[in-house]
């Protein structure tokens, strides 16, 4: 009997797609340029399933991150899977298909944590924990002399590589840490160390299940307990016999060993599902979470077994001006199916506020025309979308925002918002009750206050700055004397002579001094260096600070009216309301997604680069390139321009 070929709506499959969706081979590898077609084919692959017969429980796709999700499940609709099955049909992150297994074995219990801020105290007792063991076998491995503080940064990054990568587990078996084996694994015994006792505490809560998740969390447990064949029943009573046909991995460059831990445990008690495995090296953007293209090539060939690879060779998402200069930034040959001609702009500007003024000028063009759909820039950075926004509020222009906070509604802008509106008590900036509360959030938070209250002293001090603050802030005049009785009153040491030399400043009123000055009065580095963890996260809290400075001088006219215009501005914003079709985003929230246009600023000498080096940097670019389908535009500073539009072919070499 002949197989049945699922025929999709929306578009017409190449032969190589339908190869793909055809094909009955155990194991598929296809490793694909952006944009050539990767996710859609996963569709296909799994409406063929559906057209075989399969239920939609039978089919599980997984994907890294939760963008990856929504591109699914959008390629399926258009396709035309219809909606009932798509939401029947098992799509999860590696991390949401971990967590839901585990919640359905270990019943309800273990905290979510969200933010780095809620993983800093545990991480804070461990180090002391591990730092007064007393039957430490190398005490001279444990004399660190920096502080507590100082090493929390990196000390989470390397968990988040040993997490991934499984590392202790793999290596521990029956022996004891040891210097050498800190060593094998690339970091030093004191992390090692630090990390066991961190573990211990996370696992301390309950006999069945952890005290506390962050993020990756829920994939580690999942793998470990596979590891060790923990609490896990095995053969058909495996929770992961879950008598699937099909396993799908999007993303799957992205994948690290405890994630593939978990797909080699799927594959094993799902043994009559066909796997395909979709992805592209070059969009690694995740290393520091152990993530390792490996897991497509000789991991997988070593320990699940040969694959089939077959081919997908052309762009179907941008033409190939786009895909020639993607080729070249990432050293590889690059095709496009010839589907439709995509525009590189440059956008030169010799200075930031230039380059501001002329990209809100491209967004008021943009709403005014029906051609393109959306609009997305594509920041490396948050900080640098602080001129950009005043200029888009300025016109008026409605805006989204994804992967990052509207600049208003930063903390630490917040925070210098707050002390100017007390220093002026005036907060009429503030007109509702939700924002208010925001403000004194994050004058706590910076300020290391806490409350100080005889009424609230036997709730915990989570609580009791909730009730506290939602008080304060319902009527706007509780604003004043909450800054002045609690937030000044009991700000740390640290945080006092700042918070005065920064409200000095504020006072005088004049620009001069306030441009000076305020910076080195504030400290905003050094008040973000005692609340916050990471090193990108204080980094960012000093260049917003320093942004907010320059857009309160380009006021010209004095200190109070560049806030007055700040208020303004929010409340343009307030009033922008629905879906936009212009939206400022992070690049790792556009992953996987794709847009009409696609601008991307800061292409300047050492403006698109960060923490994770050179390689990433590249791979954040070839992403975010390859966002674009109609439209792509590069903005830069001419007079030095980034190496990477050099190496793409977009401007001549020196
Ligand atoms: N046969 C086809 N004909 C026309 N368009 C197609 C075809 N196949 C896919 N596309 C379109 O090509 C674009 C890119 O596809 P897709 O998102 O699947 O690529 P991808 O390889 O997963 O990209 P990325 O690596 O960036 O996530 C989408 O707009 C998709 O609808």
């Amino acid at each position: 009997m002949s197989d049945p070929i699922f025929v999709p709506a929306g578009i017409r499959p190449s032969d190589e797609q339908q190869t793909i969706q055809t094909t009955r081979a155990r194991h598929l590898l296809i490793e694909a340029n952006a944009g050539a077609a990767k996710t859609t084919t996963l569709a296909l692959r799994i409406a063929q399933a559906l057209h075989r017969g399969a239920s939609p429980q039978m089919i599980l796709a997984l994907t890294y991150t939760a963008p990856a999700v929504q591109a699914l499940q959008a390629q399926l609709r258009l396709i035309g899977v219809p909606a009932a099955q798509i939401a029947a049909l098992r799509i999860h992150t590696f991390e949401s298909f971990s967590a839901e297994l585990l919640l359905a074995l270990e019943g309800p219990g273990a905290l979510q944590l969200a933010s780095l801020e809620q993983i800093r105290p545990y991480l804070l007792r461990a180090i002391e924990r591990a730092q007064s063991w007393p039957d430490e076998r190398y005490p001279e491995e444990m004399a660190v002399t920096a502080s507590s503080e100082a090493l929390v940064e990196g000390l989470l990054q390397s968990f988040a590589v040993l997490k991934g990568g499984l590392g202790v587990e793999q290596r521990l078996g029956d022996v004891g840490l040891s210097p050498e084996m800190a060593e094998e694994l690339g970091c030093d015994y004191f992390t090692l160390r630090v990390r066991g006792a961190f573990e211990a505490i996370r696992r301390g809560g309950h006999p069945d299940h952890p005290a506390f998740r962050f993020d990756g969390d829920a994939c580690y447990d999942l793998a470990r307990a596979l590891l060790a064949e923990e609490g896990l029943a095995t053969g058909e009573h495996s929770p992961l016999a879950l008598g699937l046909a099909l396993i799908v991995v999007d993303e799957m460059h992205d994948t690290n060993r405890a994630m593939f831990t978990v797909l080699k445990a799927l594959l094993q008690h799902n043994s009559r599902a066909a796997f395909v495995g979709v992805g592209d090296r070059d969009q690694v953007i995740h290393s520091q979470a152990g993530a390792e293209a490996g897991f497509m090539r000789e991991h997988f060939e070593q320990e699940i077994g040969q694959p089939m690879r077959l081919p997908l060779t052309a762009s179907h998402r941008f033409g190939a001006t786009l895909a020639q200069a993607a080729g070249l930034l990432a050293c590889k040959p690059y095709l496009a199916a010839g589907l439709r001609a995509t525009e590189i702009c440059l956008l030169p500007a010799d200075s930031h506020r230039l380059q501001a003024q002329l990209i809100a000028r491209i967004a008021q063009e943009h709403l005014a025309q029906s051609g393109l759909q959306d609009l997305r820039l594509l920041l490396r950075r948050p900080s640098q979308s602080v001129l950009i926004e005043r200029e888009l509020l300025k016109l008026g222009i409605a805006y989204d925002a994804q992967g990052l906070r509207p600049f208003l509604q930063r903390r630490e802008v917040l925070l210098v918002r707050g002390l100017q509106a007390f220093c002026s008590n005036d907060f009429s900036g503030f007109p509702d009750k939700a924002q208010r509360a925001q403000v004194l959030e994050a004058m706590m938070l910076f300020c290391g206050a806490w409350i100080d209250s005889t009424e609230l002293r036997h709730v915990d001090a989570v609580t009791a700055q909730r009730r506290a603050i939602e008080e304060a802030a319902s009527p706007v005049d509780g604003m004043h004397d909450f800054i002045a009785n609690q937030v000044l009153r009991t700000a740390s040491d640290f945080a006092r002579p700042r918070l005065h030399a920064a409200m000095e400043l504020l006072r005088a009123g004049g620009l001069s001094t306030f441009a000076r000055g305020f910076m080195q009065a504030l400290d905003p580095a050094g008040l973000a260096r005692a609340v916050l963890v990471r090193r990108e996260d204080i980094t960012q809290v000093r260049d917003n600070i320093a942004q907010l400075v320059q857009v309160v001088l380009a006021e010209d006219t004095s200190v109070a009216d560049g806030f007055q215009m700040l208020h303004a501005l929010a409340l343009v914003q307030s009033r922008v309301r629905g879906k936009s079709r212009v939206t400022l985003s992070s690049i790792e929230a556009a992953k996987g997604l794709e847009f009409d246009h696609v601008l991307i600023p800061h292409l300047s000498r050492g403006e698109f680069v960060g923490e994770a080096g050179a390689a990433e940097s590249r791979n954040l670019l070839y992403v975010a390139m390859t966002r674009a389908r109609q439209r792509l535009t590069l903005a830069f500073n001419p007079q030095a321009p980034s190496r990477f539009l050099l190496d793409a072919g977009l401007l001549p070499g020196p």
